[in-house]
């Protein structure tokens, strides 16, 4: 999907509570640099990052004015041309179960300025955001958060996990000692130009990831200004086939050493394959790499392979997190965009504060596991239902949460007898959703 929608209006109903309160909410004129640049220190800012330097500008401003870019203006102060708040957003393609895609609003930079925080102005702004996509047809919301306290009030909730690895290498043997293909040591000219490539075609298998933007690719590979330590440490492996074709790629950095110069650190910065040889080939790797003691990964699969590679998987200390929150608009749309396993009839019954997604909802699966999905006010006698706020939908609409653990917990109420288990059997991903980014 192109990002047509970057002009949209912002939501009057926002702006007009905003305005009571003398902020001015809009949209950033990303065509003009300084405006753009306010904005972009504004959002640094309110992350804690730095002051950024013209280079970091240069590169934003190349990189990322694409999007829906929105500020709120206190004119009251002396600065009145740095926004107190910020937010971006853009369409973005969200895989779901069934090798499929659900057009998606991707909402990233939400800041408010200590100076003007618990006034209300962040739930104008997310408030906003969900109107105008609603407005623009978009039938969920997606956001990557800070901290998992904030969002479900706005309806979303945590749908795709990730797991911060540390290895210990001296524990990490592989069961297998078989080796194909070859590894090599590549530019980051190379990783741009072939990485993008072959996450294209796993993404679109794996539930929960989205399209990764160019700038994104430069991060990894250290080519963006600003980070100097980042670039100068970055290296960066390629596995090839025995075909001589590449299948994958690990971006790492070695830190650390001291006295005992067997005590480095190894840190996968991202790790992309294809096919089972390239993973295992990559991972071996980084684990064999003289002189390192500890390997992390962040944001790594719940469900890696690796643990069951290794003689000892207890040579991994996984921590997992929350990662991936989605906020479903439009429930017919959204159930229909992906498919299930195997037939059935379910009912939910959404409560939903803002409304979006309020009402009864039929969705029957044939044996194949393509849905037919209604808006109803009576279930009928064979439907499985279930009672579900909004956020609850969401975290179970990848089928990477356990929903037993809903009913277990008092997210989800079973309406009928054994819902959960029915529900349960159509919604699970056999691919365990993950997202290998931060947005
Ligand atoms: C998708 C992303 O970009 S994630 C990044 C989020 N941003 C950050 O973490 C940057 C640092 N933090 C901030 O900029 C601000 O503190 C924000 C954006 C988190 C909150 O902005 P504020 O304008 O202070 O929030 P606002 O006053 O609108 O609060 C709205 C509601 O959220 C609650 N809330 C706000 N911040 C938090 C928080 N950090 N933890 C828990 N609840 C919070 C408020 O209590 C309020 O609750 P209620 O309306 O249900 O009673």
């Amino acid at each position: 999907m192109t990002n047509d929608f970057a002009q949209h209006p912002v939501d009057e109903t926002s702006a007009a509570s905003l305005a009571k309160n003398r902020l001015h909410y809009g949209l950033v004129d990303v065509s003009n640099r300084a405006a753009f640049a306010n904005w972009l220190q504004a959002d640094s800012r309110g992350f804690h990052g730095p002051t950024l330097s013209n280079e970091q500008v240069d590169s934003n401003f190349a990189g990322v004015t694409y999007r829906r870019t929105v500020g709120v203006w206190d004119e009251s102060l002396t600065a009145p041309n740095i926004p107190v708040a910020t937010t971006s957003s853009w369409a973005e393609q969200l895989t779901v179960p069934g090798g499929l895609s659900i057009d998606a609003w991707a909402i990233s930079s939400v800041t408010v300025s200590p100076t003007h925080r618990r006034r209300g102005i962040a739930r104008s702004l997310l408030e906003g955001e969900l109107r105008s996509a609603a407005d623009m047809g978009l039938p969920m919301a997606i956001l990557t958060v800070s901290e998992s306290t904030i969002y479900a009030r706005f309806g979303f909730g945590p749908a795709v996990f990730a797991s911060d690895l540390s290895i210990d290498t001296q524990r990490a043997t592989f069961l297998s000692s078989e080796r194909v293909g070859t590894v090599q040591h590549v530019s980051a000219d190379e990783f741009i130009d072939q990485a993008p490539e072959i996450f294209e075609r796993i993404r679109r298998f794996t539930p929960g990831q989205i399209k990764v933007w160019s700038m994104r690719w430069d991060q990894i590979s250290g080519l963006v200004p600003g980070d100097e330590e980042y670039t100068k440490k970055t290296r960066i492996v390629r596995y090839d086939d025995d075909n001589g074709t590449p299948r994958g790629f690990v971006v790492y950095r070695v830190t650390g050493g001291g006295i005992d110069l067997t005590n480095h650190k190894l840190t996968v910065d991202y790790l992309l394959a294809e096919n089972a040889d390239a993973y295992t080939a990559l991972w071996r790797y980084v684990l064999e790499v003289d002189l390192v003691r500890e390997v992390r990964a962040e944001l790594r699969s719940v469900d890696e392979p690796l643990l069951w590679q290794l003689s000892d998987r207890r040579a991994v200390t996984a921590t997992p997190v929350d990662h991936l929150w989605l906020r479903i608009l439009d429930v017919p749309v959204a159930l229909s965009a992906r498919h299930y396993s195997g037939s059935a009839v379910i009912g939910f019954a959404v409560t939903d504060g803002l409304g979006f997604a309020q009402g009864n909802f039929l969705l029957e699966t044939d044996k194949a596991g393509l849905p037919h999905v209604t808006s109803i006010d009576d279930f009928p006698a064979e439907a499985a239902v279930v009672e579900l706020s909004v956020s609850a939908l969401s975290s179970l609409y990848l089928g990477g949460v356990t929903v037993s653990s809903l009913v277990a917990s008092g997210q989800v109420r079973e309406n009928t007898a054994n819902a959960a288990v029915t529900l349960e059997r159509v919604f699970h991903s056999p691919t365990t959703p993950w997202l290998s980014v931060w947005f």
